[in-house]
């Protein structure tokens, strides 16, 4: 298993439960979508799976490594953690750092230490950065400041980061949100593709709910921070997802504002994919 989790809940410090009663297992080498309205708990429980978050209730498992066993400076924590990639919506990268130096960052934990100090002096492996880079058309921003780039190519630096980690599980938060809806699909498209060729998990919460139906094979929608349902793609359909989105007036967030894929009895439809995703 590549992580379970099993009656897990989060309730922060004010009092508010972000998660409650979730149970999910993913196998290695699975790729789930999260989909949900605003505020649902998609971030949070992908803070749970990447041991950011320790859970307030149930109890879980992350590579084999038990949640809330990965105390700061811990075994767990050094050893679960670098094989985790997590893409954000706004990747915390230093203004001044160097796309090259962002990039093998990706590495840190996976480095002995005299080599990670050495590369934040001056970056070890400028090719492997450049070949990552290069997967996502951004080779000729290799030596340019992260505060001079635009918030999409930022966003596609963070992961070309995770590219470059190789990490066997990648948490993806709103990976593609700063994209245009062309280079958006294709992004994840190249996302998915690497997971799958190194068989490493994927699960990204994705706000539009054709690029989650067209690209994944397996849905997880997330409603008031519990599982609404936990179903193949081809069996999710509008109802079910006019329900999950019924907060939001029950507008469904698209990609590629198909008027056609909104329209459709069920989202299964394979017409209705191949034409907005
Ligand atoms: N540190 C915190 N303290 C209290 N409440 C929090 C904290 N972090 C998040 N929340 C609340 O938990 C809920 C779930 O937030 P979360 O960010 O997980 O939702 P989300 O589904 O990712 O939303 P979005 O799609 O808008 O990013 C929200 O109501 C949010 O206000």
């Amino acid at each position: 298993m590549s992580f379970t989790l099993d009656g897990v809940g989060l309730t922060h410090a004010n009092g508010f439960t972000a998660l409650a009663d979730i149970s999910l297992q993913a196998s290695q080498g699975e790729r789930i979508a999260l989909v949900g309205p605003s505020g649902a708990g998609k971030t949070s429980l992908l803070s749970v799976l990447g041991t950011a978050l320790t859970p307030t209730a149930g109890q879980g498992k992350v590579l084999d490594c038990p949640l809330g066993g990965t105390t700061p400076g811990g075994h767990a924590a050094k050893w679960v953690r670098p094989r985790i990639g997590t893409i954000h919506q706004a990747p915390p990268l230093p203004g001044r750092q160097r796309v090259v130096t962002a990039v093998l960052a990706g590495k840190l934990g996976q480095w002995p230490a005299w080599k990670s100090l050495a590369s934040l002096l001056y970056p070890l492996d400028i090719a492997g950065a450049r070949a990552a880079l290069a997967r996502l058309d951004l080779a000729d921003k290799l030596f340019v400041r992260c505060d001079q780039l635009s918030g999409g190519q930022l966003q596609r630096v963070g992961i070309a980061r995770v590219l470059y980690q190789q990490p066997q599980l990648i948490l993806a938060d709103e990976p593609v949100s700063a994209l245009d809806p062309a280079l958006a699909l294709a992004t994840i498209r190249l996302l998915i593709a690497d997971a799958e060729a190194r068989n490493a998990t994927l699960v990204a919460s994705l706000h539009a709910v054709d690029l989650a139906l067209g690209n994944f094979s397996r849905i997880v929608g997330v409603k008031a921070g519990r599982i609404a349902f936990d179903l193949p793609a081809d069996q999710v359909g509008m109802p079910l997802l006019h329900d999950l989105y019924a907060s939001e007036g029950g507008e469904l967030p698209v990609q590629a504002h198909e008027p056609h894929f909104l329209s459709q009895p069920a989202a299964n439809d394979a017409a209705t994919r191949a034409a907005c995703c």
